[in-house]
């Protein structure tokens, strides 16, 4: 008795953080395994005290909204951990059907089928509507009364203020969520992150100024018709089509099922995708499909016997941070890492998590939580991740943000939100780190190269930079350990094979910065060598589709470093020849565009902009991104802007139609 009093204690305070406040101190899963606790020990003793929160839905209201009396209660839902869970469930209903059956021979229940919906991890909602209008929407509350978020609930534009279906009051259900797209963008730029995109929609729908809400672009799936006057259903599926006539946004995925062994495999089948939607969502719900039979199943004091959330794994747990330390990669910049306390999430024990940059820990207020309690994140075969802090007082040990490498001791750099150890030339966790992502298989596919080789060659022999690899002798190679001829032998033939790489993977390997390997294809195909992408300017490389002004501004300095020309020049003397697919026919020295300066702007419509680019390219123009004073020609399509004028106002001739450009690409 003792026991329960504490666990209900203990659930009433974190339910109290949860459903009121939109800040829980604990997982979901730890809260279900202390909940699962109070519902055994209740079970064993055959007592349920009066205040258990077994026998309630969600939580107190909060002040300062006004109460919302549901025309037809919101319940919570019986939960399966697992398979067993499930099939408990069905045995269940096959039992009530069966005794429902017996009483009413007249009128049997027909075998059950089944539906899988999604079950999405935001907050439920109750909307009003009466004749037509949303008059009203409210959170679940205790089930029977919710609080009244009428305003902030406008602000999803998926939900229509007014329907086709005028006839008397109807209340729908769904659930308001973030989508984690929109929460990826929002925590890019905001001051402080959010931590999870469910708290942030609660906490967003309660919060009492709408336009609060209005900028968490929040949006929501409707899955239920909860009261009507009016409308009755024979099953669920006509239940989605009222819904869906009716203009609600209904979740695409809404699936039924026969033979509950079907229903297994699906939810089987769903774990497996569960990451590759745009929401959380932290299970499936089963429901009967039959509305007759749901009536003649009822209810228990929370939930209906009628449907049951199938849980997936927790992704989520508590912990608490240890440490900090700082890894040097290979474009100097420095990754915390983190070491937490061993926690197992998602079926994997993990302690270790790297965070982005000294901002990231900032943003997360994490700078003193060394000590503290910490969420962290882990979704299937995605690394680890720190969401925050648990509780906001700064009361942990300071994270201590270095001044010097720790791997060289040179004074470090702050660019934006990251540390870079600017030792270009002798950082060693730098120098192992390029030469191997120069080997790597994307790279300059050198086989047998590991990063064990990078640092042994570093160590040993001496190798600074890529372009060494190159001057590596036989005689000096086997005598390392772990070397014996024969690898020794392929080494060297390996070296010797990558230097007709093409010219894509030649320049992923150099590792310009931000600079991936689409990026380096495309750069491949525009410029066909080295020699003249090393030459480009900003104004032409933005030209380029999805290059954009920083990426750019990359390349130029990367191209201007002697340290880099340096390496390359020694590559290209050692026989590297990266080699790129010849492209078209030497250009007409004589065509009018020969030599010539050209800028696009607007939109072109029987040419995309990257077509007539390359056309100019290949009579030998020069395209640029920007209008100067060298400028020889402006093109000009619809709605073209600033440049334009630009361009009228240096006197630079233009063409703006676009047959005249046709034209002139043609002859
Ligand atoms: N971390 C904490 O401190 C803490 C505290 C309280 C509760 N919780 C979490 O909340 C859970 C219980 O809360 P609950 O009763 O709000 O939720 P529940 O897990 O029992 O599920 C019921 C809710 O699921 C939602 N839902 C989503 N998709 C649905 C669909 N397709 N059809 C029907 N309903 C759908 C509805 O909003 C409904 O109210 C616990 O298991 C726990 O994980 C955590
Ligand atoms: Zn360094």
């Amino acid at each position: 008795m003792e026991a329960m009093k504490e666990l209900i204690e203990e659930i009433g305070k974190h339910n109290y953080q949860y459903y009121t406040l939109d800040e829980p101190t604990i997982s979901d899963k730890e809260y279900d395994e202390i909940y699962d606790r109070l519902v055994e020990l209740e079970r064993e003793t055959g007592v349920t005290l009066p205040n258990s929160p077994t026998l309630r839905v969600g939580g107190e209201l909060l002040d300062g909204f006004q109460p919302h009396r549901h025309k037809a209660r919101l319940w919570s839902l019986d939960k399966a951990q697992d398979e067993n869970d499930l099939m408990l469930w069905h045995t269940r209903v096959l039992k009530l059907i069966q005794d429902y059956n017996t009483r009413n021979p007249e009128n049997l229940l027909p075998s059950p089928t089944f539906v899988v919906e999604l079950k999405f991890d935001g907050l439920s909602l109750n909307l009003t509507y009466e004749a037509g209008q949303l008059v009203q929407a409210s959170t679940r509350g205790n089930g029977e009364v919710g609080e009244g978020i009428l305003a902030q609930v406008k602000t999803i534009r998926s939900i229509p203020l007014e329907i086709p279906y005028r006839d008397g009051l109807i209340e729908v259900q769904g659930e308001g969520m973030m989508f984690l797209s929109v929460f990826d963008a929002y925590n890019k730029t905001a001051a402080e992150v959010l931590k999870n995109p469910r708290n942030a929609a609660a906490g967003a729908l309660r919060n009492l100024n709408p336009k609060a809400t209005a900028e968490r672009k929040l949006n929501a799936f409707m899955y239920n018709v909860g009261f009507s006057d009016q409308v009755r259903f024979a099953d669920h599926r006509e239940m989605v089509q009222f819904l869906r006539d009716n203009k609600f946004k209904v979740n695409p995925y809404v699936t039924f099922f026969d033979q509950i062994e079907d229903v297994f495999a699906e939810l089987r089948r769903l774990e497996t995708v569960r990451h590759d939607f745009d929401y959380l969502i932290d299970g499936a719900v089963v429901k009967i499909n039959d509305m007759r039979t749901r009536e003649a199943l009822g209810y228990t004091d929370k939930f209906p016997r009628w449907a049951v959330a199938f849980k997936f794994e927790a992704e989520e747990a508590t912990t608490i941070l240890q440490s900090v330390s700082w890894e040097v990669g290979r474009t100097g910049k420095l990754t915390p890492g983190a070491t937490f306390e061993p926690v197992d999430i998602g079926g994997a024990t993990v302690q270790h998590a790297t965070m982005n940059n000294i901002g990231d820990i900032e943003r997360k207020n994490l700078k003193f939580a060394l000590g503290t309690a910490i969420f962290v994140r882990r979704s299937n075969e995605v690394i680890p991740e720190i969401l925050g802090k648990v509780t906001d007082e700064p009361d942990g040990g300071e994270i201590i943000f270095p001044d010097r490498c720790p791997a060289c001791g040179t004074e470090l750099e702050q660019r934006g939100a990251h540390l870079f150890c600017p030792n270009r030339v002798d950082c060693r966790p730098q120098l192992v780190a390029r030469i191997t992502h120069f080997a790597s298989r994307d790279a300059m596919d050198i086989e047998t190269f590991s990063v064990k080789t990078a640092e042994q060659l570093y160590d040993e022999l001496g190798v600074r930079d890529s372009a060494d690899l190159f001057d590596l002798q036989f005689d000096d190679l086997v005598k390392l350990q772990r070397f014996g001829e024969k690898k020794a032998r392929k080494l060297l033939e390996a070296l010797e094979a990558c230097k007709t790489r093409d010219l894509a993977s030649f320049l992923f390997a150099l590792g310009i910065p931000n600079t991936g390997k689409t990026t380096t294809k495309a750069l491949a195909e525009h410029y066909g060598s080295l020699e003249k992408l090393s030459a480009a300017s900003a104004e032409e490389l933005v030209v380029i589709p999805d290059i954009g002004g920083i990426v750019a501004e990359s390349i130029v300095s990367f191209f201007a470093d002697p340290v880099m020309t340096g390496s390359i020049a020694r590559m290209l003397a050692a026989g590297v020849k990266p080699f790129a697919e010849e492209k078209t026919a030497p250009a007409n020295t004589e065509h009018p565009l020969y030599g010539k300066t050209v800028v696009l702007t607007g939109t072109l419509t029987k040419l995309t902009r990257d077509d007539a680019s390359k056309k100019l390219e290949a009579l030998g123009a020069k395209v640029s991104g920007s209008v100067s004073k060298k400028t020889d020609l402006v093109i000009a399509g619809e709605s073209a802007g600033s440049k334009l004028a630009k361009a009228k106002e240096l006197g630079i001739p233009v063409i703006e139609d676009e047959e005249e450009l046709l034209k002139l690409l043609e002859s």
